[in-house]
């Protein structure tokens, strides 16, 4: 994981390079403290004011040099991880959006809170790996220089230092074995928790008309106490590590001094060498103590990069066009688009894995064509719509009708290629030419404008956008939201699902439609809000677009005098096609109910 920004970027090897050289810089001036330090106690405890005030002046000098040193090794660290950071959850959020894996992931349920793995796994994970690297660099280097200084001090105080070290790594790691898991179910219960909140935020409106508050405040209260309960196993855990590691840092103290103690009391070092001593044993023993020290960080980056490392696989999972590779490694269909073939003029939609049991037949006289499509539910438990074969030629608008349940959005899913599950071939425009209007509205976070636009934000000018909106019966909302001002409206930014009532939702959607002029038009119960005068003025503004085809799902009546083929799904597998056409031929009437 940590890998590819380092070998992909030259940013990344440029600031790691740096953070190298300054780690290194920084270490030697360490050293030289160590031995300033030294000759000023001995200055010092020898009474020689001459020689105390040459080591002030070489003290300021090396404060001078270090300084500036020390500063920048830090802030240079601080910006490669927040580089590294922005990197790498730019390089998930391609992989999440890519080849509608989101959805996948939501729909698969096999990871929790995959917000909080972006947002919060991948900023500690780059924060912590790195400084977790740079321990490991420093914890060398300072090894190796003050391991020389005190060798030469006292040679059996080096070897009694390593086997002090090893007896705390050894016991550190054994008591405190439980806070890795507690850890990792820490976060997730963190991340419910909030999630619970941002639920209650989204869905303000239904819950006080359902007077839900009592109900949601007991979720919310519920979750919480999930999270205190954990925290507090998490503290008794620290607290029964502490008991050993404090002690283990006390005795740091008076160990070393006491080591060298004989020496100094027989006049054969002076002060400042005990003083050496006390820092050299303390760096070597903090160096060859890193998990004893970071054992709580430690567990807790475990846990985060085992929750990062899940996501990432079920990601891979979920991307059926990646290659195989590094886990962070693009596939080609979200390489730049000047890598890509160029698009086919009809996308063919396979449900079934199996090669055998497809259809690869296309009519160019259809717009958009099933081949003995069967659609199960995603847990094989349902079959929905069994060997359906129709074909919709150009300009001939489709209604998919039947009861609640039936089968109606799952089958737009399967044109939409979001379900898979089932056999047979669908045929549709590519997916620039196909817009889907789905049942719940969505209205993006953004400007009225980009509202319209959405989700190409193509060049539009004002005038454009507000005949967009005047068609869909929404030419006021511009000089409502923008005070009078319709152009300035065109930029305000509102909560549009919380402000927008579910019609005025409904027709924006239709502008979209209108704004991004697909060859097939997919609605899912678009105009289910809608009164009929505006419904009708809804088909007839999508009817003006050239060559558009569209599909309709719906209940009422009134939708199928817009449609010249109709859908209907029996339940249970089966499916029913009439064409506006031969009823009419046979002197039948053109109406919703068979
Ligand atoms: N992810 C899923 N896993 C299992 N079953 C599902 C899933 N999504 C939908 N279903 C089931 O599939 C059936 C068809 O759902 P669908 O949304 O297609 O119905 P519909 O005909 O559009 O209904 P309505 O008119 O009420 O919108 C329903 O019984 C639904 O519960």
């Amino acid at each position: 994981m940590a890998l590819p920004y380092f070998t992909e970027t030259r940013q990344g090897k440029v600031a790691f390079a740096t953070v190298i050289a300054l780690t290194l810089l920084n270490s030697g001036v360490s050293v030289a403290f160590s031995y300033v330090g030294r000759d000023f106690y001995s200055a010092l405890s020898s009474k020689d004011p001459e020689q105390f005030n040459e080591m002030l002046l070489k003290f300021s000098a090396a404060l001078t040099l270090g300084v500036p040193v020390s500063v920048f090794y830090r802030f240079q660290r601080e910006k490669l991880s927040l580089e590294w950071r922005e990197w790498m959850t730019a390089r998930v959020l391609d992989l999440y959006f890519s080849n509608g894996v989101y959805y996948g992931v939501e729909r698969g349920g096999v990871v929790d809170n995959p917000d909080q793995r972006i947002a919060e796994d991948v900023k500690s994970f780059t924060a912590f790996s790195l400084t977790l690297f740079i321990t490991a660099v420093t914890s060398v280097i300072d090894l190796a220089s003050f391991s020389a200084i005190l060798y030469s001090i006292k040679p059996s105080l080096f070897l009694d230092i390593f086997a002090y070290a090893l007896f705390g790594t050894v016991s550190t790691s054994y008591i405190g074995r439980r806070l890795g898991g507690l850890n990792f179910s820490q976060l997730k219960k963190e991340a419910d928790f909030r999630y619970a909140l941002v639920r209650v935020r989204e869905n303000a409106e239904g819950i006080a008309f359902y007077e839900g508050e009592g109900t949601e405040g007991d979720e919310v209260g519920s979750r919480l106490g999930r999270v205190v309960e954990n925290t507090g196993d998490v503290i008794r855990a620290q607290r029964d590590l502490e008991f050993f590691t404090t002690a283990y840092r006390y005795l740091i103290q008076v160990l070393p001094v006491s080591a060298v103690a004989p020496l100094y009391f027989a006049g054969a070092i002076p002060l400042g060498v005990v003083t050496q001593s006390t820092s050299a044993f303390n760096h070597i023993l903090s160096d060859l103590s890193v998990v004893v020290n970071q054992f709580e960080s430690l567990s807790q980056f475990s846990a985060g990069i085992g929750r990062l490392k899940e996501f990432l696989d079920e990601v891979q999972r979920q991307d059926g066009e990646r290659d195989e590779g590094g886990i962070l490694q693009l596939a080609s269909a979200t390489a730049p688009a000047s890598k890509r073939a160029s698009r086919p003029s009809m996308d063919r939609i396979d449900l079934d894995t199996d090669p055998s049991r497809l259809s690869s037949s296309t009519s160019p006289s259809s717009i958009l064509n099933f081949s003995n499509v069967t659609v199960s539910t995603p847990d094989l438990q349902r079959t929905l719509v069994t060997s359906l074969d129709l074909s919709v030629p150009p300009l001939s608008h489709l209604l998919i009708v039947g009861n609640s349940g039936a089968g109606k959005s799952s089958l737009l899913r399967c044109i939409a290629g979001l379900w898979t599950s089932g056999h047979g071939t669908i045929c549709r425009p590519p997916n620039g030419d196909c817009f889907f209007l789905p049942q719940k509205p969505y209205c993006p976070l953004g400007t009225l404008r980009e509202q319209v636009l959405y989700p190409s934000f193509t060049n539009a000018t004002d005038a454009e956008v507000l005949d967009i909106l005047t068609q869909v019966d929404l030419s006021s909302l511009a000089s409502r939201v923008g005070s009078g001002d319709a152009i300035a409206g065109l930029s305000a930014t509102l909560d549009w699902s919380n402000t927008l009532s579910l019609g005025e939702q409904q027709r924006l959607s239709f502008a979209r439609l209108l704004a991004n002029r697909p060859r097939l038009a997919v609605l899912d119960e678009a105009t289910s809000a809608l009164d009929v005068t505006s419904e009708r003025n809804m088909y007839e503004a999508v009817g003006k677009v050239p060559g558009i085809t569209y599909v309709s799902v719906g209940h009422r009546p009134s939708l199928v005098e817009y449609h010249g083929v109709k859908l209907r799904l029996m339940g249970e597998g089966g499916w029913k096609v009439e064409r506006r056409s031969e009823v009419e031929e046979n002197g039948g009437e053109w109406e919703m109910n068979p």
